[in-house]
């Protein structure tokens, strides 16, 4: 392959398509200077500041303003060059030291912890790579405004919150768990010298069952509020509340009774501050201005159809002509990172021998955390590493060695379909991403050095965007975070939120709750309602675990659903191998369906960890099409499961042994709202609502036509699909009334 004939950014195209693009930023006039003090003297031969870069035609690009900011905002301004850096040490903390004072934040040090001293609530607005997450806590604990108690630093994804708190760790010297923790959704490091904690939004709404004041924290970080993700709307609405209470009672009672006052800071680099503003009475606006290094930002001149083919030709462009530097590539999922990442391959494996190797780095949700976490590893200066990540990668974290950004302008997005029919799912859509998307993709250039972002859609595209999604609270199925709310004595319905979900969602949600036995005839949540919420799972699957007590499997129940749990798929989609990959599955399947076909995995694979060493077990799923991954991820989330069954009293030895009606009747109490029956035209209708399914191509049942079935999810491509499928008895759904809410349901046996 000719690097030629891969050409998407042509030279000759520059001037006119390739426009660097700039965060638009208040206008400074309407603003207050904390102090001239904080800042540098000008230079005048650079201006580093927002997404500005001078084009590689010499011209340079101006700023604009992204947000009106409400009166009363404070600028902090850090737009010129950071000092020279102090002495190098030889001492990797020192190099640390030295990156830090040198961050655009560094220089409102003072002037920034003058407002947190004084505001109760301060959004904080500051460009991508100022050092926004990583410094205001460690500021926050160093000055001493936390007084005894914990900063917590909310974030939307894991590997955010995980990869901040091993960055943050030894900037402290120190390691993860001791001062600086973290706590995600099945893996926590923390201790009692923990001081400041990343964790995802999740986990603090979680804590608020124990802990309904959120006693522990004396700050309360929400970061990356544009995101707008469910969790972090209902923290916030809760955080309003937590802080009037916790204010008022420390109101007047001197200075002991300090540590009882919370202070909220909201952070992001794209966020509508007056909107926060306005939802916080009294609170404060200050930006922080300045980034550390410029972002080139190019732009297609024609809008792209193909835009992994046009992500290849970028990749090889900038392989074949640039400096040394990794590439961050954006798509909106997994498959599309797999067909990527083999073309990739195979292009590469073609190139001269002099140039570069090519080290491809897949990144999303449902590939395991360990795997992920390798993107952070430093390459090989004989290598490019080319990261090809989902948005998971979009916000908070700097991926060391990334240079040069491409941006397909597709995510996938989460949408709550067929609400009307009271039998609605969770699905997710391909769509084009946000201006908030955009620049926070291009942010992730230009944080060790200059950047540059090559977006394959044109301008006109970029300014065409809405400026930041939807609330996730406005699109999403309200079952979990409804019973959570619920366990708190709250109602959705009467949260003072940002924004209200709609009706179809909440009746569809308490419908479920109801249905699953979380909420009895009025509304109320039940015992069997708080034991499920105990869980870190969706209640459809706590309800199964809880069900199990009943038939006597907990053992085999906490496998399937840990399975379920995990990150990562259990079964490897190899499509070059389909016929071997069926062979291979065909070795463990279940008569009854997915779910015991998983079970028949899992003891597989224990009888092969008996008998083989580490390299044997993954050679016997490599053998298998199977993720080891997955396996030895649901063992850590079975063993947390165990623990949250022994508070509950509930025995998790308890087994059926080979029967597997005990196990698919306790997955139908919980997934009641995920059943179908057969119609004759060979689709599924489901028995809750009015949507219609097919089974999956993936699962054992593809080719059967069974009266009734029970699924754990469904996934929307050209169709609406039923994914891991068992049969489940007509006369079993019809003791649940799964089958008496529909007309046309079939004759009962
Ligand atoms: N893991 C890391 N390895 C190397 N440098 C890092 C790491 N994490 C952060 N940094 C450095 O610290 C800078 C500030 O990061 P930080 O996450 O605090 O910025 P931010 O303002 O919160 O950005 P964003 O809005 O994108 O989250 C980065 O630009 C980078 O230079």
């Amino acid at each position: 392959m000719c690097a030629k004939t891969l050409r998407l950014f042509h030279e000759n195209r520059k001037p006119a398509s390739l426009r660097g693009r700039s965060f638009k930023r208040p206008n400074p006039g309407r603003y207050v200077e904390i102090s001239d003090d904080e800042r540098r003297p000008k230079k005048k031969h650079h201006k580093h500041n927002g997404m500005n870069g001078s084009m590689p035609n010499g011209k340079h690009v101006s700023s604009k303003k992204i947000n009106g900011l409400v009166n009363g905002t404070t600028v902090v301004h850090m737009d010129d060059e950071p000092d020279a850096a102090p002495v190098a040490s030889s001492s990797k903390f020192a190099d640390i030291q030295r990156q830090r004072t040198n961050l655009p934040i560094a220089r409102g040090k003072e002037a920034l912890l003058n407002e947190f001293r004084e505001y109760d609530v301060t959004v904080l607005l500051g460009e991508t790579g100022s050092g926004k997450t990583t410094q205001v806590p460690q500021y926050l604990l160093e000055s001493g405004i936390a007084a005894e108690g914990m900063i917590a630093v909310t974030q939307p994804r894991k590997v955010a919150a995980t990869s901040l708190a091993n960055r943050v760790a030894a900037e402290q010297n120190s390691r993860v768990g001791s001062v600086v923790g973290y706590a995600v959704r099945f893996d926590e490091r923390s201790s009692a010298d923990t001081r400041i904690k990343y964790l995802t939004d999740g986990m603090i709404f979680r804590e608020l069952m124990s802990d309904p004041m959120l006693s522990k924290y004396s700050i309360i970080i929400v970061d990356e509020a544009h995101e707008r993700s469910l969790r972090t709307d209902l923290l916030i609405a809760n955080l309003k509340t937590i802080q009037q209470r916790r204010n008022a009672s420390s109101e007047g009672k001197g200075k002991g009774k300090e540590k009882e006052r919370l202070k909220i800071i909201i952070m992001s680099a794209t966020l509508d501050a007056e909107k926060f503003a306005k939802f916080f009475s009294g609170s404060k606006v200050i930006y922080v201005q300045g980034r550390q290094h410029p972002v080139t930002i190019y732009h297609s001149a024609q809008s792209q159809v193909d835009y992994v083919d046009s992500a290849m030709r970028t990749f090889f462009q900038i392989h074949t002509d640039q400096p040394p530097g990794d590439v961050l590539i954006f798509l909106p999922g997994q498959e599309d990172i797999e067909s990527l990442e083999k073309s990739i391959r195979l292009y590469a494996s073609q190139l001269p021998p002099d140039q570069q190797e090519v080290l491809i780095c897949p990144m999303y949700a449902s590939q395991a955390a360990g795997q992920n976490a390798k993107v952070f590893n430093t390459t090989p200066s004989n290598t490019r590493k080319c990261i090809l990540a989902t948005n998971i990668a979009e916000t908070s974290i700097t991926i060391p060695g990334v240079k040069y950004v491409i941006d397909t302008g597709k995510c996938k997005e989460k949408r709550y379909l067929a609400k009307n029919t009271g039998g609605g799912f969770d699905t997710l859509m391909t769509r084009d991403i946000t201006k908030s998307s955009a620049m926070q993709r291009a942010g992730r250039a230009g944080r060790e050095g200059p950047g540059f972002c090559f977006r394959l859609y044109t301008e006109d595209s970029f300014k065409n965007m809405s400026l930041s999604a939807e609330p996730e609270i406005m699109r999403c199925g309200l079952t979990s975070p409804m019973l959570q709310l619920k366990c708190l004595g709250q109602q959705l319905e009467t949260l003072d939120l940002m924004d209200r979900p709609d009706m179809d969602s909440m009746i569809a949600a308490l419908k479920t709750l109801f249905l699953i036995g979380a909420l009895d005839q009025s509304g109320e949540i039940t015992q069997l309602g708080r034991d499920m919420a105990m869980f870190p799972l969706e209640p459809v699957h706590s309800r199964a675990v809880l069900a199990s007590k009943e038939y006597g499997c907990t053992s085999e129940v906490l496998t399937i659903i840990a399975i379920l749990s995990a990150s990562s798929n259990l079964f490897v989609d190899n499509s070059d191998q389909r016929d071997a990959v069926a062979e291979s599955r065909r070795k463990f399947k279940h008569a009854s369906g997915d779910h015991l076909t998983i079970l028949n995995v899992v003891r597989a694979y224990r009888d092969v960890a008996l008998s083989e060493n580490k390299s044997g077990r993954r050679e016997w799923c490599r053998k298998h099409f199977l993720n080891e991954r997955a396996l030895l991820e649901a063992n850590d989330i079975r063993e947390q499961l165990q623990q949250t069954c022994e508070r509950l009293k509930l025995d998790w030895k308890a087994s059926c042994g080979e029967r597997d009606e005990p196990v698919i009747q306790s997955l139908g109490h919980g997934l009641v709202m995920n059943t179908a029956f057969l119609q004759p035209d060979g689709t599924y209708k489901q028995a809750m609502g009015q949507s219609t399914v097919k089974i999956h191509p993936s699962s054992v049942l593809c080719d059967k036509k069974v009266p009734t079935i029970v699924y754990n999810e469904v996934v929307y491509t050209n169709q609406i699909y039923a994914r891991t499928v068992s049969v489940i008895s007509k006369s079993f759904l019809a003791g649940l009334g799964a089958l008496k809410t529909t007309s046309d349901r079939p004759a009962l046996d």
